[in-house]
């Protein structure tokens, strides 16, 4: 087949409108009883059945008076009431008796002995009475037509006496996901298979938004299979999302068989992630196509898929709520598409901050990460940091101040410190944590750097970076060493093994501390490192170079135990390193800080060190001074 390698790049807006208005959703009603219909939207004006109340009641607990019969009761000549033929005694809620139009409150009523009570103040017409109709006049509306249904609406549809209501039927949405390595079960998943999650991730929008998900199994990418497919899911649904296939790959057929049966509106827009979007319309129906990348997906269904069930639900955009926020790190953009940026928050020294997580289209955990949305427009080169941005709230702001933010080098500790405290963590490196923590854009900035003068950690950085205002909190000790597939069978057994021949070993990048520790380990013994087979391929964390063992295309890696330890690879201890956390004085005060410091000072932080295997917790939780380092 030949390959639709034109693309557009529609801008957004432009292409949206456009979508929009080629549709004309045939909506249905359906009738529900309230209680089921919450978060519904009212189909057509609703009046009441029933007055509320339906009966004058009496609004408070008392006696029911005619009260032209009380005009004369004044505090210096009381007025004695007889029951049954003055008065009747009344609970809030009761009809009031035909024959009396007041209530007096109890507290206002002296009784006395045999069937009487005396009052000292004349009782107004109807005081204390709730009138037929008070609340809801029969005939009159309860709710206009195209209303989101709240749990208030209930309670005022119910007094009304409605046991039926009409609604908008949910616009059923037939998502398909496509792609001859899509499998549903984990079971399933060998290796180049991948697990179907977007399917999933859009049945859970869908609903979210007020629709009603119907999915398909996976379709192979197979032109007649998935025409078949695509047939039917416009025949049963409103809205049809095929998932993947969108690009122009040899086996990505959407756009064609889309064209085949209907219009193809728009094949690619401004809008990254989400480029290849498809907008389509079959037999009157719209019908999207949706790029494969996790957050792709999640972006192109937010931008494209919610105005269309909003529109059939003839519900006004729903915004989320926006804030100002200060950019800690730089985000380059290209000018042709509008860019979706996944940003973590934070409240520093009462600023908010946002920095940037992984741009990667294909990271779903960038979106699980991420406290906001930060939108770079179409013809913008992007920001700089210390730039003053509005970005879209994902999480409620009162929980975002709640976190300690750490940005620095990564390790399993700050995982495992995260499950006990609000800590939300970015991964940039040591320098980057540096940087961020004398920018004043993060509270700690975790480290992990090899003096080279010395052979000692860290403690330079204070002398070398910062004034008497900041302090080195001692993290843990982890081990370094050689990652071996298991057995080593190539027999290493030390870095000077790595000059062996036959023997292809794995990098990290260039800044990274095991980079710069292979480095000194290597001067130490006079190697170079041009006789190193592979010491040019670098990986930027320790799992990608135990996956790359792991996978066979490297014999041997420097790393950290636990990384070995998850892939079951063998590993040689080299030596250890101290991984350890930067922090301003001032913020040891601060509560969050605290209970960071408590945690990581407690026996139950120890355990688990221990249990990771290849971490002690000597000295955790000391505090170096500037002046202490000699
Ligand atoms: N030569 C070019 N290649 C690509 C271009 C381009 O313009 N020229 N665009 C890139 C962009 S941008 C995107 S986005 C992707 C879109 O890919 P497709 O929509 O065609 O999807 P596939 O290639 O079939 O799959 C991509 C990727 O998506 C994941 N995937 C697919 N289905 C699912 C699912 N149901 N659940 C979870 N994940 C899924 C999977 O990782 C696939 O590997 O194309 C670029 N290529
Ligand atoms: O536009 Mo693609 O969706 O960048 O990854």
């Amino acid at each position: 087949m030949k390959r639709d390698k034109y693309i557009d790049n529609i801008d957004v807006e432009e292409a949206l409108q456009k979508f929009l208005s080629k549709i004309d959703f045939k909506r249905e009603i359906e009738k529900k009883a309230p209680w089921d219909s919450l978060d519904r939207i009212t189909g057509d004006l609703i009046s009441a059945n029933f007055s509320s109340p339906n009966y004058n009641a009496a609004a408070m607990d008392g006696i029911a008076v005619l009260s032209k019969k009380t005009i004369n009761a004044r505090e210096n000549s009381p007025l004695i009431l007889k029951e049954k033929t003055d008065f009747l005694y009344v609970n809030t809620g009761n009809p009031l008796p035909k024959e009396y139009d007041s209530v007096i409150m109890i507290e206002d009523v002296v009784e006395l002995d045999k069937g009487e009570v005396e009052i000292i103040s004349p009782a107004r017409p109807w005081q204390h009475v709730r009138p037929v109709g008070e609340d809801i006049i029969k005939g009159e509306p309860v709710l206009f037509a195209n209303h989101k249904i709240r749990p208030q609406d209930i309670g005022a549809l119910l007094s009304a006496g409605l046991m039926e209501i009409p609604i908008y039927k949910k616009p059923k949405v037939g998502i398909i996901p496509t792609g001859t390595e899509i499998v549903e079960d984990s079971k399933e998943l060998s290796y180049g298979k991948i697990m179907d999650s977007n399917s999933r991730m859009f049945a859970a929008m869908v609903e979210k938004w007020g629709g009603e998900a119907s999915r398909f199994s996976p379709t192979e990418d197979n032109y007649h299979k998935l025409s078949e497919t695509i047939k039917k899911a416009v025949q049963e649904n409103d809205i049809v999302v095929i998932n993947a296939g969108s690009s122009t790959g040899t086996k990505d057929f959407t756009a064609s068989i889309i064209g085949d049966m209907g219009e193809v509106l728009s094949h690619g827009v401004a809008l990254k992630p989400g480029k290849p979007t498809i907008l389509a319309v079959v037999q009157g129906k719209p019908v999207l196509g949706i790029p494969g990348y996790p957050v792709s997906a999640f972006i192109s269904a937010e931008t494209f898929l919610k105005p269309l069930i909003e529109n059939y639900l003839l519900q006004k955009k729903q915004n989320r709520s926006k804030i100002k926020a200060v950019l800690s790190r730089s985000i380059p953009s290209s000018l042709k598409h509008r860019e979706i940026v996944r940003v973590t928050l934070g409240f520093i020294d009462g600023k908010l901050i946002a920095t940037p997580l992984s741009r990667g289209a294909g990271v779903s955990m960038s979106l699980v990460k991420a406290d906001a949305l930060l939108e770079i427009p179409r013809n913008y080169e992007g920001y700089q940091k210390g730039e003053e941005v509005e970005v879209t709230l994902l999480r409620p702001l009162e929980e975002i101040g709640e976190y300690l933010i750490s940005i620095g080098s990564h390790d399993i500790v700050m995982d495992l410190i995260a499950d006990e405290v609000n800590l939300s963590s970015t991964h940039t490196g040591s320098m980057g944590g540096v940087t961020a923590l004398k920018r004043g854009q993060t509270h700690i900035a975790p480290v992990h750097i090899l003096n080279e003068q010395n052979g000692v950690y860290n403690e330079f950085l204070l002398d070398k970076y910062f004034d008497d205002e900041t302090v080195l909190i001692r993290g843990v000790e982890r081990e370094q060493g050689l990652i071996l597939p298991k057995g080593n069978p190539k027999n290493i057994f030390g870095i000077s093994d790595l000059l062996k021949e036959n023997i292809i070993f794995i990098n990290r990048q260039r800044g990274a501390g095991t980079r710069i520790l292979l480095d000194y380990l290597l001067k130490k013994d006079g190697i170079s490192s041009s006789d190193i087979t592979g010491y040019e391929r670098e990986a930027t964390t320790h799992m990608a170079c135990a996956t790359a063992v792991k996978s066979g295309s490297a014999d041997v890696a420097l790393g950290i135990k636990a990384a070995a330890q998850v892939m079951d690879l063998d590993f040689i201890p080299i030596t250890f390193e101290n991984y350890d956390f930067l922090v301003k004085k001032e913020t040891l005060s601060d509560e969050r800080m605290k209970s960071f410091l408590n945690f990581i000072r407690s026996q139950r932080f120890e355990d688990k060190i221990k249990n990771l295997g290849g971490y002690n917790a000597r000295e955790t939780g000391k505090l170096i001074f500037k002046g202490d380092i000699s």
